[in-house]
């Protein structure tokens, strides 16, 4: 039998969240009024079938999409995700948050994101590889190392970006590496890319407590998500001095009030299929409920719309770091706005992933390695300083950090507009 798998009903849209903040911002700058139908439709909408037999010998065909929102600031740049709910709007609103991402921490890169909707934890390794082969194939004029460079996102990882690599290769007759990055060290994967997104959701919420006066030695977080980001963030901010209570993935959230062992919950977690199901040393609750933990920081770094208006008002935290994208939806802004709470949103907080994906192919494209040391440093910078200027705007035109952020990265691309023209 082949078959595609249904879109799931979602409640919350991702796209209408992403343009009603782009809405907000884009009122506040004096840019033409063309300029928003410029900026808010795609470049590209790639849809593909992908038939793939599965170990049983049954073909299934999948769905493959990839959106290139914008290519004005350079290449497009953006992660490929795996997940039972992917769908056109979701990836539309991820490939327009990576334009915005790259211009708020000024590398020179244009926003894409791809995604198929499959569920991996139920597919074998080698049914993956063929989908993610069939995926690369079916994409070869879409994605290049000038053109269009995909990354890891969730369901994806350093495996996923090595077939990619491999395909891609093959089909051109060389090694291409710089065509696609978060790869393995030894296909010219870069050193710091896999904790990059983590610690600059950690950077990002160090800097946010020097402005709330939060000791970070005496501060609770709760981390929701215990996949790349999520336990990376965890560990970096627990290294801070950050007593993390609470940390969650599909399988439910693990709370201790005297504080998680990070490095224990990871070590479970890889003997444990990538699960914190049965996770020791903590009371299982519920991942509605981590939400709501009465915590200094809350870390969403899972998947979009999961702090809604439904359940805003009953946030406790006093700071938000988005280490997921579009983790709030445009529903739940006012009530969090009006409950003082500060948001690092998603744009700028979980922006070291692509920052240190960026060092990657910076170091492919020359063919020489940088140390650990040297790339912590520069991404650590670029975090800080794109942390500054938004908080910077935010405290000028009174807005949220969120809207502020999105200012900075409207502008950086409609002023690079105005100078390419062409339209
Ligand atoms: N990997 C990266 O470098 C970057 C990822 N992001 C974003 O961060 C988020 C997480 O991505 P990764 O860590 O890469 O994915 P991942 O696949 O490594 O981990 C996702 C984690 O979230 C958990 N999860 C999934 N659905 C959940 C739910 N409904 N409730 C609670 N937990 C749930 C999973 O069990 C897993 O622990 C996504 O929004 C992604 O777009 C953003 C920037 C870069
Ligand atoms: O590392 C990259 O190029 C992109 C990562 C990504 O997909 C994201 O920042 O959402």
């Amino acid at each position: 039998m082949t078959y595609i798998e249904p879109a799931p009903l979602q409640k919350e849209n991702p796209l209408e969240s992403m343009m009603q903040r782009f809405d907000v911002a884009f009122k506040l700058l004096n840019i033409s009024p063309e300029m928003y139908d410029i900026l808010m439709v795609p470049r590209k909408q790639v849809v593909v079938g992908l038939p793939v037999t599965m170990d049983d010998g049954s073909v299934r065909v999948f769905e493959g999409i990839r959106v290139v929102h914008s290519t004005i600031l350079g290449p497009s740049k953006g992660g490929i995700r795996f997940d039972p709910d992917v769908n056109m709007d979701e990836v539309k609103a991820l490939a327009a948050w990576m334009t915005w991402k790259c211009a708020v921490v000024d590398i020179p890169y244009g926003g894409a994101k791809g995604g198929i909707r499959c569920n991996p934890r139920e597919m074998s390794k080698g049914e993956i590889e063929r989908l993610m082969r069939a995926y690369t194939g079916a994409m070869l004029d879409v994605f290049g190392p000038d053109r269009d460079i995909p990354a890891p996102d969730m369901g994806t990882g350093e495996n996923e970006m090595a077939w990619l690599m491999d395909e891609y290769s093959k089909a051109y007759g060389m090694t291409v590496n710089a065509v696609v990055t978060g790869k393995p060290l030894v296909l010219g994967g870069s050193l710091g890319r896999k904790e990059a997104t983590g610690r600059g959701v950690m950077v990002s919420a160090i800097s946010a407590m020097e402005k709330l006066r939060i000791n970070p030695y005496r501060a609770t977080a709760a981390v929701q998500g215990f996949g790349n980001v999520g336990s990376h963030a965890a560990s970096l901010l627990h290294e801070r001095g950050v007593k993390v209570v609470a940390i969650s993935d599909v399988t439910g959230a693990y709370y201790n009030e005297k504080g998680i062992d990070i490095q224990k919950a990871m070590e479970y977690r890889e003997k444990n299929k990538g699960l914190l199901e049965g996770f020791a040393d903590a009371t299982k609750i519920s991942n509605d409920e981590l939400l709501t933990l009465p915590v200094d920081l809350l870390v969403p770094a899972a998947k979009e719309d999961v702090i809604t208006e439904d359940n805003a008002a009953g946030i406790q935290a006093k700071l938000i770091v988005e280490g997921a994208n579009g983790p709030t939806s445009a529903s739940a802004d006012e009530i969090i706005n009006e409950k003082g709470i500060l948001v690092v949103p998603d744009i700028l907080a979980n922006a070291g992933g692509v920052t240190v994906s960026y060092f990657e192919w910076v170091q492919n494209r020359i063919g020489y390695k940088w140390t650990l040391d040297r790339i912590n440093r520069r991404s650590d910078r670029i975090m800080k300083d794109a942390f500054d200027r938004v908080y910077q705007i935010s405290q000028e035109y009174k807005v949220p950090m969120r809207i502020a952020a999105y200012m900075v990265a409207i502008k950086k691309v409609a002023d690079t507009y105005k100078f390419r023209g062409g339209y």
